[in-house]
């Protein structure tokens, strides 16, 4: 089957110039034969009429529905297109049923997750998300923080009794419940976002450290060349695994040395092209080397120091070869994030695997309330980052003007998750990652 959908107030113009001039009753299938601008049958099938605004798109709507085939399905479209209609651009559905407030941008955004779904734990995210879980729990954090501005706006009109009016409990314990209940938002759209896209974590370090051999013992096969001869891997290499349900996309990248080599040089810019790019660095060190710095970047990723400038990305950190160096397996005794393991024999893998499970804030598979984007929780971010210097002018006793200014830009941050609020560019960035008829 395909379907041709047609949005817009000469949907049902159209349809009749292709079916002839009927009676369609709303929401119910009609049997038509679709006819090209010669009067030449392209097709038979069903039509179906949703009147403006009960619609997916808010707009009139016409659904004609014919056996499919691209021949056919193309005819249908320029027979439509000769009528005066045009191809929806991508996501332009969805885009309209935003504007003609159908749905908020998280809906939006969630029909496109849904689509694209990789696991039956992401689109179950992403259909809460469809659903409005995530708009619910966004609007009532905005609601919260309208009262509390309500509340602070009133004690700036009255500036005598402005600093009792804010020093007294009730503002403080509010501000205190919408900042962990902002903080229970974003754990949960850290775990939408990671059941979607996974984390992408890039090993890198210098040859022979072990890289290969840790991505295959996290892969659990060979997925990487493994030899004694530094500078075996020279191409980006990409495994896309899952640690108990969480998707981990696995970057085994080109030993870093100075090297004459042209092949290795490229490996090596390549290398650092992903790690621009990543959630997270894993850094190996072979754990026999002595003297190494374990908190400086440029001894652990020998480059130049302008590939590491600007670089800001969380690190975990290896020791391998524990087999070889007699250091026992786990996490290092006093260094946070950095574990000692045997890529070799396994030795304390587990506790690397758990670790990143944390890091990434995962929740067990199961625990998705609804599905999220990288842009939600950089919103979220700032919403807490505004609340939390609020709550510093609230203790320093500082003017109500500063912490209602905190209080304004939260709750802007939490508009922009929803589209109560959008930048003006933000719309044709999220629309135009839809594929085209939705
Ligand atoms: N004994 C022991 N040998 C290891 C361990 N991990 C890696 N090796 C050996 O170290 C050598 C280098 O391993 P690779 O995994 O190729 O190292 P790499 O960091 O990917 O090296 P390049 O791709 O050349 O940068 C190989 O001979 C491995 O068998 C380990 O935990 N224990
Ligand atoms: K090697
Ligand atoms: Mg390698």
């Amino acid at each position: 089957m395909g379907v041709v959908r047609l949005s817009g107030p000469d949907a049902g113009r159209i349809t009749r110039a292709l079916i002839g001039d009927r009676e369609l009753t709303p929401r119910t299938a009609h049997f038509a034969r679709f006819r090209d601008p010669a009067g030449e049958v392209i097709d038979e099938g069903l039509v179906l009429w949703f009147p403006a605004p009960g619609s997916f798109t808010g707009e009139e709507v016409v659904e004609l529905q014919g056996h499919g085939g691209p021949v056919i399905l193309d005819a249908l479209v320029a027979a439509c297109v000769h009528q005066g209609a045009r191809p929806a651009r991508a996501g332009e559905f969805s885009q309209r049923a935003f504007l003609n407030d159908k749905m908020d941008l998280t809906q939006a955004e969630a029909i496109a997750d849904l689509i694209d779904a990789g696991t039956r734990e992401s689109a179950r995210a992403a259909l809460h998300s469809l659903q409005g879980a995530f708009s619910r729990e966004v609007n009532e954090l905005v609601e919260q923080l309208i009262q509390l501005r309500i509340y602070v706006e009133a004690a700036i009109d009255f500036p005598e009794e402005e600093i009792d009016f804010l020093s007294e409990g009730g503002v403080a314990d509010d501000l205190n419940r919408v900042i962990d209940q902002a903080g229970a938002v974003l754990a949960s759209a850290r775990q939408g976002r990671l059941v979607r896209e996974g984390l992408t974590l890039v090993i890198a370090g210098k040859p022979n450290a072990g890289k290969s051999s840790l991505m295959n013992a996290l892969a659990g096969h060979e997925a990487a060349i493994v030899t004694e001869v530094a500078g075996t891997t020279r191409d980006v290499l990409r495994e896309a695994i899952q640690l108990d349900g969480m998707p981990l996309n696995l970057i085994d990248t080109a030993g870093l040395r100075e090297s004459p080599d042209r092949v290795e040089q490229e490996g090596i810019r390549r290398a650092f092209e992903e790690i621009r790019k990543a959630d997270r660095l894993l850094v190996v060190i072979d754990s026999q080397e002595a003297g190494v710095n374990l908190n400086d970047l440029t001894d652990l990723l020998p480059s130049s120091q302008q590939e590491l400038d600007g670089l800001d990305l969380p690190v975990t950190r290896v020791l391998n070869k524990a087999d070889l160096s007699g250091l026992s397996p786990g996490p290092h005794p006093n260094q946070p994030d950095t574990f000692v393991l045997s890529a070799a024999t396994g030795q304390g893998l587990l506790a690397l695997r758990d670790h990143l499970k944390g890091a990434a804030g995962y929740q067990g598979t199961g625990q998705s309330r609804f599905s999220a984007r990288r842009r939600h929780i950089t919103a979220l971010e700032q919403a807490l980052a505004a609340l939390a210097k609020g709550r510093d002018q609230l203790h320093a006793h500082a003017a109500g003007e500063l912490l209602a200014e905190d209080l304004r830009a939260a709750q802007h941050a939490l508009e922009e998750i929803t589209g109560a609020f959008t930048a003006d560019d933000l719309l044709g960035r999220i629309f135009s990652s839809f594929c085209i008829g939705k």
